[in-house]
């Protein structure tokens, strides 16, 4: 079951042009520089915008064709903008029972207790809007969202507004929440780290079209990807905590490979997290390495020297994950590298980031 998507829309100096299928499973993020139509492409989807000639189908549902038009209200899309646009004379309480209220009884699916209890954002229930911070605003939105028992949660920049120590306070929360009740979700996007750690496929969007859209995984191959067009490259490791060794210091395991990461939050036991790590922060050891300070040391493979273009050289963990290395090419040389050769992965657990 997916969400399609088949449009032309002709703007005085743009053109959507879209004929996808995008999962309707997970978080599909659309990645693209300003101006690409990510915003316009949600506007199609959600029905903000009525466009002639479109197609829209939503797990076996047209929302859109040239014989109906389901009006936004009736496609139950929860969504969440930059600026939470909470009612600001109501309460936490009666901002977050909005939809929930308009919602018919036998289309509930979530309560508030639950969902307040995953935000924790129990305790301000009886605040009003402008005694609570931007993010505790921003997951008062996302509860309002859930609460009116969307089948799609439609996430335009919904952390642009937020510092990065908040951002990524909240960000554990959208996970588990898109786990727990099995939520699809569409994020719009232009910040890599927030695609990172949230999306499950990504949508690169260029001048009006999608030009691929792949697991994170496949589209964080290509160090060369518009992802990181103004980041180095950089991979994610997805694993659980299995034990704490420090006070910020944390194992993760994902049944093959364990690292030890600094995390600058709390992580709880079995928590699934993503980590990410760049690729300058990468080095390569021929055999293990004793007497030295970094944690991390992984087997790995060499999988490839970089391309005619240049790049990090690409490593295959033991679990299958590939990893980026930035090394040097006289280090590649010195080292005497080759593609299928067997090295040593070393990485710092402070350059493992949670
Ligand atoms: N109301 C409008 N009328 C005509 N053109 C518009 C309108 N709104 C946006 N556009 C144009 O459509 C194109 C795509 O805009 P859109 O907002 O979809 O991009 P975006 O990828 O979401 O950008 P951003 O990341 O800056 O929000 C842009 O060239 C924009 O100028």
């Amino acid at each position: 079951m997916t969400l399609t998507v088949k449009t032309h829309w002709h703007r005085p100096d743009f053109t959507l042009s879209v004929d996808m299928a995008f999962p309707s499973q997970g978080i599909t993020a659309l990645f693209g520089r300003s101006g690409c139509g990510k915003t316009s492409l949600f506007r199609v989807i959600s029905g903000l915008e009525r466009v002639a000639d479109t197609y829209v189908s939503f797990q076996g549902r047209a929302w859109q064709s040239n014989a109906q038009f389901v009006p936004l209200h009736h496609r139950r899309i929860g969504f969440v903008f930059q600026e939470a646009s909470l009612l600001e004379h109501l309460s936490v309480r009666d901002n977050l029972l909005y939809g929930y209220r308009r919602t018919p009884e036998a289309e509930r699916r979530l309560q508030l207790d639950e969902v307040t209890d995953l935000l924790a954002i129990k305790p301000l229930l009886n605040r009003r809007i402008h005694e609570i911070s931007g993010g505790q605003r921003q997951r008062v939105a996302l509860g309002r969202a859930l609460l009116s028992s969307p089948q799609l949660l439609l996430l335009d920049e919904p952390f642009a507004a937020l510092d990065s120590a908040t951002k990524n306070e909240i960000i554990p929360y959208v996970r588990e929440m898109t786990n727990r009740w099995a939520i699809p979700v569409i994020l719009v996007s232009h910040d890599v780290r927030e695609v990172e750690q949230l999306a499950d496929y990504v949508a690169l969007m260029e001048e009006g079209t999608v030009r691929s859209l792949d697991t994170l995984e496949q589209t964080m191959r290509d160090p060369h990807s518009p992802l990181f067009r103004e980041v180095e490259p950089a991979t994610v490791l997805s694993g659980n905590v299995t034990a704490q060794s420090g006070p910020r210091i944390f194992q993760i395991s994902d049944g093959t490979c364990t690292w030890l990461t600094h995390s600058p939050r709390p992580l709880t036991i079995n928590e699934s997290v993503r980590c990410q790590v760049k690729a300058s922060d990468v080095a390569i050891a021929l055999q293990p390495l004793q007497g030295i300070s970094i944690r991390n040391q992984f087997v790995a493979v060499v999988e490839s020297l970089g391309n005619e273009q240049g790049g990090p050289v690409l490593l295959k963990l033991e679990n299958g994950h590939l990893i980026f290395a930035d090394i040097s090419e006289e280090a590649v040389d010195e080292l005497r590298l080759k593609v299928g050769q067997s090295v040593i992965a070393l990485i710092k657990s402070a350059a493992i980031l949670v």
